[in-house]
């Protein structure tokens, strides 16, 4: 607990340092995970590398499961399991196979026909699983939103995730300190969420890169657990590994009641306190970097291009190319407004929407729905309107959304009043835009075909969405509709109150009781020899192949591989997917211009990207996956988003980072004119087919020893299991009430029953010895 030494630290800094296993020489640090969300999209293929390699999960205890991506959002009334409600094949495949894994692994898991079941970032804190100073990850970008209890939460790809399930921790290594202070007081009408898009738009999507953002300052104090949730969910379009929030009387108030919260007044409870307490960055603590922000300066933000950077304040004009100074902007503003149909110096309030969406994990929770109706209350959405939908994020939210007549407020003006899920965020389900329609939207993502192919979309609050559809164009809820302070300040605290189910202990002496172990009282140990053997990695040394050159900036994971590509329960199989918006036109065809389609690049094996902040966007290890099946397994950029990074290694990829623009311009020639360039790894140089040198490159020295031997990570993690039993042990000591309660006690009590369904045969490979060693 308490640091090796005494120097001052940041928030961050302190609750990493809590959770550090082990640490090697290269800063490469084993962390312990406390708590593990998984969704349907990003875990059949975690769980089957367990299968195959007969481990069991450590500690289902702390592992909390739902679907919320794939899900219809039709109305539940008749439903009766997921296999006869689901109509879409490969979804129903997804989810059924999730409840076959949630069974066979003795998990908790709240499925369609129970009301805590939502989207994964609103049901962890709704049930209190989220809890300030702990670690918090899920094989999903937006888990960034946990960071506002002053949890160290982040996006996983699926390796990690069948890492985490198998050892309860992570490799990682220290990211960067990044403060972002807003204080002042913000004028009324904004919202947290235009705070965060205009945080966005100052950093830009790659600003927080390598970096853990801590928001401070007097208008991130005085909001609502929920406006922070919106403004950490989103740290992640900034580029950050995670945003976090140090919790004070509104995170405890928030906390209390929540089933899987120490309860409320007991000695846990208060020992709880006292520690979250302590969870701020000292006053001398040292950031990389600060930005520094007046809450007045902030006005309704709203996006008009294809990336979250591309913001702009509800009375601003469409951009220009000409309106920015780099080069790549030009372009990609060139493109954005192509692709979004607008012409540069329109005025953001004439253009009309085609559609309203609110909803998603960054604006579905009470306080947003609350704030949209107040706007659409006693009136009728606007007649150029084609859809309005409202999709809360839980099903709890929608109980109590119910129980305050805001359902009827929304279905008289005019909106759909949905079941949770994901929804439109991402169009995994059947609520998707039609090609060329505009969307005015409380999501976190505006990508190219992100709501559906040819889709448009712009990011906006609540309020903002719902005035839209009042409207019938994007307009300026200020303008429209008398402002309330419940839009510009703290909003009332969520009444949701689930049944809560938890036995929290009430005296001092029962502190030390472990509540939720698994049936021994022990965690569920996978060892390193005999019972638990894993895929090993094909090795990399030296790579010599054509090099296809990719001339593009903020490359996002959804245009390496959108989301119909994600219904898969198999890593293999997707290389025809890679690119795929890009590669095809929308009648099927091949588009000759994109490089992948051109003579000797369909059979590359480098890619080089000369812009920067490649792989950005949403966690999905499928992107690695779809380019490794094309045939690309060295990815060569200035600069790379955090997790598609990490990613890539655990599949035996090597992402090289180029910063040296003349190196790397040396390495794009050699693409453009169709020649051969060699990674080799061994000797950390790039060459061009001679053998001649261009330049060298920086590995992280334990990635590289994985990388250059083969070696499965999750095997070499197993080989420190002693001192994952001692770290665990003190944490029951030091934080007892993170060994698993309530629902979560042993034999999953109270958690929803599954009927099985069949798991379908994958091809993932056979399970076969592999090397071990650190
Ligand atoms: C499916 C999942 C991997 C993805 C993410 O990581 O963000 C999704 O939630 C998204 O928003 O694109
Ligand atoms: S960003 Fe959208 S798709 Fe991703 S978890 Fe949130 S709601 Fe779901």
């Amino acid at each position: 607990m308490p640091s090796a030494d005494s120097k001052p630290r940041t928030l961050y800094d302190k609750v990493f340092d809590h959770h550090i296993v082990n640490e090697q020489e290269d800063g490469t640090c084993l962390l312990y995970i406390d708590r593990h969300l998984v969704h349907e999209v990003t875990s059949p293929q975690a769980f089957e590398g367990l299968k195959n390699a007969s481990r069991k999960v450590r500690r289902p205890d702390c592992t909390l499961v739902t679907v919320d991506h794939n899900i219809p959002t039709s109305s539940r009334k008749n439903f009766k399991n997921a296999a006869d409600f689901i109509k879409e094949n490969d979804s129903r495949l997804q989810c059924t196979t999730l409840e076959e894994n949630v069974k066979d692994f003795g998990l908790t898991y709240f499925g369609m026909g129970d009301k805590r079941q939502g989207i994964v970032h609103i049901i962890g804190p709704e049930q209190g699983f989220t809890l300030p100073g702990t670690t918090v990850v899920c094989g999903d970008s937006h888990t960034s939103t946990h960071g506002a209890f002053g949890s160290l939460a982040f996006g996983i790809g699926t390796s990690e995730v069948e890492h985490v399930l198998a050892t309860q921790t992570l490799l990682t290594r220290r990211s960067k300190n990044m403060r972002i202070q807003v204080d002042g007081e913000l004028p009324a009408g904004v919202t947290s969420k235009d705070v965060v898009l205009h945080i966005i738009g100052v950093i830009g999507t790659a600003g927080g890169t390598g970096a853990v953002i801590e928001f401070c300052g007097s208008v991130i104090r005085g909001l609502s657990m929920e406006a922070r949730m919106s403004m950490c969910n989103m740290s992640i379009e900034g580029g950050a590994r995670a945003g976090m929030i140090a919790p004070d009387e509104i995170t405890f108030e928030y906390l209390k009641g929540r089933p899987l919260a120490p309860k409320y007044g007991s000695a846990e409870w208060n020992k709880a306190v006292n520690f979250w307490s302590t969870l701020k960055s000292d006053p001398e603590a040292h950031f990389d970097e600060n930005i520094f922000l007046d809450g007045k300066d902030i006005i309704p933000t709203i996006s008009w291009g294809t990336s979250p950077q591309d913001v702009i304040p509800i009375n601003g004009v469409v951009p220009s190319p000409d309106d920015f100074e780099d080069e790549a902007r030009k372009l990609a503003c060139k493109r954005a407004l192509e692709y979004m149909g607008l012409v540069s110096g329109t005025p953001m309030k004439e253009i009309p929407v085609d559609k309203v969406f609110i909803g998603s994990c960054t604006n579905a929770r009470i306080e947003d729905l609350r704030a949209a109706a107040k706007v659409v209350k006693g009136r009728k959405i606007a007649d150029n309107i084609l859809r309005a939908m409202i999709v809360p994020g839980s099903g709890l939210v929608k109980e109590q959304a119910e129980a305050e007549g805001l359902d009827k407020i929304f279905t008289d003006s005019g909106f759909e009043w949905r079941e949770a899920g994901c929804s439109m965020c991402l169009g995994m389900n059947p609520d998707i835009l039609s090609p060329k329609e505009r969307c005015a939207s409380t999501s976190n993502r505006n990508f190219e075909g992100r709501q559906g192919a040819q889709g448009r979309t712009h990011l906006m609050s609540p309020a903002m969405a719902a005035t839209a559809a009042i409207v019938g164009k994007l307009a300026d809820v200020r303008e429209h509709f008398v402002p309330s302070p419940t839009l510009a300040k703290v909003a009332p605290q969520v009444d949701i109150q689930p049944e809560a189910e938890a036995e929290s202990p009430e005296t001092e002496d029962e502190l030390d009781r472990v509540l939720d172990m698994p049936a021994d009282n022990e965690p569920h140990t996978n060892s390193s020899a005999g019972g638990g053997k894993s895929t090993g990695l094909p090795k990399f040394n030296v790579l010599k192949g054509i090099a296809a050159p990719l001339d593009r900036s903020n490359v996002d994971t959804d245009a390496i591989i959108p989301k119909q590509f994600l219904k898969t329960i198999k890593r293999t199989g997707l290389g025809t997917a890679a690119f795929y918006e890009l590669r095809y036109h929308p009648d099927g065809q091949e588009n000759p211009d994109f490089v992948l389609n051109q003579g000797v690049y369909r059979n590359a094996k480098i890619l080089v990207v000369t812009g920067p902040n490649f792989g950005c966007g949403s966690s999905r290890e499928h992107a690695p996956w779809a380019l490794l099946d094309f045939g690309i397994k060295c990815i060569i950029a200035p600069s790379f988003a955090d997790i598609f990074f990490n990613n890539t290694f655990k599949n035996g990829m090597l992402p090289v980072v180029v910063d040296d623009e003349v190196a790397l311009k040396k390495i794009a020639d050699e693409a453009h004119a169709g020649r051969e360039v060699e990674v080799d790894l061994d000797n950390q140089e790039i060459k061009d087919a001679q053998g001649n040198k261009i330049v060298s490159f920086n590995v992280d020295s334990f990635r590289k020893h994985c990388l250059v031997n083969g070696l499965d990570d999750i095997g070499l993690t197993l080989q420190m299991e002693s001192k994952i039993r001692t770290f665990e042990a003190q944490r029951t000591l030091d934080t007892p009430w993170l060994d698993g309660s309530g629902y979560l006690r042993r034999g999953n009590r109270g958690a929803t029953k599954i009927e099985a369904a069949p798991v379908p045969k994958t091809n993932r490979g056979d399970v076969k010895n592999e090397p071990l060693e650190w």
